[in-house]
C-alpha cells in the first residue's frame, strides 16, 4: 500500500466512525467496534488517524447489514405509515458509504449516468455517481428554465392527479448505460416514469436501487419493466 492509499484508507475509516457515532455514545461505539472509547474519540475528532490494520477492520465491517441497521435507526414512520428519511438523505457522508456496498451487493455494472428524481433522490444519486465516476441526472416535476428540449414522462396516478417528470434531453445520450436510483420506492410510479425517461433517451438500464422499499409493490413494478438487477438497502412492510 503506498502512502496515498494508506491515507485514503485511514480517512475512510474515520468517515465510517463518524457516521456510526451520529447515533451512538463513545461507549456504544466501543462496543460495536471493539476499540477503546478514548481512541475512538481521538479518531472522530481528527486528532489522530487509526493505523492501517485498525482502519481496514473498521472499513471492512461496514457491510450491507451494518448500513441497513444504521438506516433503520435513522428513519421514522408517522401514524399513517409515511417515512421521514431526512436523517438519511440529508447526510451525504452516510450515502457515500452506501454507494460501494450497494454496488457490490446488487452487482450493478458501472453506468455512464445515474438517473434519479428530484428532490429526495438527489443526494443518493450524487453519492452513487461519485462512486462510479458517472454523470448524475435528475428529473424534476417542473421544467428547468432556459432548457429547450426535454424528455418528459407523464402518468395518471390512482388519485387521478397527473404526475410529469422532465429531464433536459442533453442529460442522456443514446446508448448510455443508466442506473436508476431513488431514496424510496413505494408504489413504483416514480420509478416507472424514470425508467420510461431512460427508454425514451435510448439508454440501457443497468439497475434500479433504492435506500428504502416500503412494501413490495414498487420493487415488483420496477422488475416488471426491466431485467436489470433491482434492489433496496432495506424493505419496510
Ligand atoms: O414509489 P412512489 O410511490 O412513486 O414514491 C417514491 C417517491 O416519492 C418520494 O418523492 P416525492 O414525490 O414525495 O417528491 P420529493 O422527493 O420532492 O419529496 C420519493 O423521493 C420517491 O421519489
Ligand atoms: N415519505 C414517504 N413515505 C412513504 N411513502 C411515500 N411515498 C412518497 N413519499 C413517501
Amino acid at each position: 500500500m503506498n502512502r496515498a492509499e494508506k491515507a485514503a484508507l485511514q480517512l475512510q475509516a474515520v468517515a465510517v466512525l463518524r457516521m456510526l457515532k451520529e447515533t451512538r455514545t463513545y461507549e456504544e461505539l466501543s462496543a460495536v467496534t471493539g476499540l477503546p472509547a478514548g481512541d475512538l474519540n481521538r479518531y472522530v475528532n481528527g486528532h489522530v488517524l487509526p493505523g492501517t490494520d485498525r482502519a481496514s477492520e473498521v472499513v471492512e465491517s461496514v457491510g450491507r447489514e451494518a448500513l441497513a441497521d444504521e438506516l433503520v435507526a435513522r428513519v421514522e414512520f408517522d401514524d399513517e405509515g409515511y417515512v421521514d428519511n431526512s436523517g438519511v438523505v440529508f447526510d451525504q457522508s452516510f450515502l457515500d458509504l452506501v454507494a460501494p456496498v450497494a454496488a457490490e451487493t446488487f452487482e450493478f455494472e458501472s453506468p455512464d449516468v445515474v438517473l434519479t428524481a428530484a428532490t429526495d433522490g438527489i443526494t443518493l444519486g450524487a453519492a452513487m455517481a461519485s462512486f462510479f465516476d458517472a454523470r448524475l441526472a435528475y428529473a424534476k416535476k417542473s421544467k428547468e428554465t432556459a432548457v429547450e428540449e426535454f424528455i418528459e414522462s407523464r402518468q395518471r396516478l390512482a388519485s387521478g392527479i397527473e404526475l410529469t417528470y422532465y429531464l433536459p434531453a442533453s442529460a442522456i445520450d443514446a446508448g448510455d448505460t443508466v442506473l436508476v436510483v431513488d431514496d424510496l420506492i413505494r408504489s413504483g410510479e416514480t420509478q416507472e416514469l424514470l425508467l420510461d425517461i431512460a427508454l425514451q433517451g435510448d439508454a440501457d438500464v443497468t439497475g434500479v436501487f433504492a435506500l428504502i422499499a416500503v412494501g413490495d409493490e414498487g420493487m415488483d413494478r420496477a422488475r416488471a419493466i426491466t431485467d436489470a438487477p433491482v434492489g433496496a438497502l432495506t424493505t419496510f412492510e
